[in-house]
């Protein structure tokens, strides 16, 4: 597995790679890595001739009151991690190189961002779709892979890969989950142990919110959901909530898709987890364009 850190190299490696025909896959990540990651790589591994994998813990994505400086970061392990996944390439640059200086452009998102993290990590977008931006530039990937975990994410580079004509296949993936139904992410390493056993249950709201949707209870969900996790976790329920996907827009009967959707913060850690479904609510015909899930 050859190691990168600076974009000139990085681009030039891959220039190379392209002129000899090969196909690029890229799993773009902020570290510390998992099972998650690892199935991303592994999707990569069947469909292009190189992977590369990125570790940038991007500053712009994170607010002044959040969690860069001690998200956690073990880039020894996780050179072990990738080589063991198939990885070709880890381009971890530091971040003087991403951003010598104060960037004269960065990326706004106009849509897509109005809920869910967007809402409460007001900026979040910005950050991601400019970082993304400047790493399909460095990169050049053919396909890029992203974790449905992060759904709303995958909504957001969707439309900066078709707004920005960038080149790119985004290939959203599957959601890979501990035996109880948790979610993996780097953040829940910083789970205490009762709030780790309470984690669970993040999953098992998203089950019953989709089984109360299918009984044609589609009044409360939300707020069953909300009722259930704080019944069954200590953490504070930022967001419980259903939208149509990717637009991220409440839902109507046009609407083919639904998600159905999570944030609850711990003492130390904040967890996302959604599920995306057909539109069910489609099913109960009520003839108003609108349907209501608060
Ligand atoms: N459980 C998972 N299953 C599949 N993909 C995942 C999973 N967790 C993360 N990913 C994906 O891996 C990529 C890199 O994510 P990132 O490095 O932020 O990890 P993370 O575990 O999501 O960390 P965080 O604690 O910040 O949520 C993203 O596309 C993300 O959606
Ligand atoms: C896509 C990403 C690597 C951009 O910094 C990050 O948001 C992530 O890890 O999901
Ligand atoms: N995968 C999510 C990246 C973040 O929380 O900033």
């Amino acid at each position: 597995m050859k190691l990168i850190t600076r974009i000139k190299e990085m681009q030039h490696f891959i220039s190379e790679e392209k002129r000899s025909g090969k196909k690029v896959g890229f799993v773009p990540t902020m570290g510390y890595l998992h099972e998650g990651h690892l199935s991303l790589m592994k999707r990569a591994k069947k469909e292009s001739d190189v992977i590369v994998v990125s570790i940038f813990v991007n500053p712009l994505q994170f607010g002044p009151n959040e969690d860069f400086d001690r998200y956690p970061r073990d880039l020894e392990r996780d050179k072990q991690l990738a080589l063991e996944a198939g990885a070709d390439v880890l381009f971890f640059p530091d971040t003087k190189e991403m951003y010598p200086d104060e960037p004269v452009v960065t990326v706004s998102v106009n849509k897509r961002v109005d809920a869910l993290c967007g809402e409460s990590r007001v900026g979040h977008f910005d950050g991601v779709a400019t970082v993304l931006t400047k790493l399909f530039h460095i990169v050049s990937p053919d396909y890029a892979y992203f974790g449905l975990k992060d759904a709303q994410q995958v909504a957001v580079v969707q439309g900066l890969v078709d707004d920005f004509n960038f080149p790119v296949k985004v290939i959203g993936c599957e959601t890979k989950r501990e035996s109880d139904g948790l979610a993996m992410s780097s953040r829940n390493v910083y789970l205490t142990e009762i709030e780790r056993k309470e984690a669970s249950h993040l999953s098992q709201s998203l089950l019953k919110a989709k089984n109360w949707l299918l009984d044609g209870d589609s009044g409360e969900t939300e707020q069953k959901m909300i009722k259930y996790l704080e019944e069954h976790t200590s953490g504070f329920v930022e967001y419980s909530k259903i939208l149509s996907y990717p637009e991220l827009l409440p839902p109507s009967k046009k609407s083919k898709k639904l998600i159905i959707a999570v944030a609850v913060k711990f003492s130390k850690a904040r967890l996302i987890d959604n599920i995306i479904i057909d539109n069910i609510l489609t099913r109960q015909e009520s003839g108003e364009e609108t349907c209501s899930v608060h």
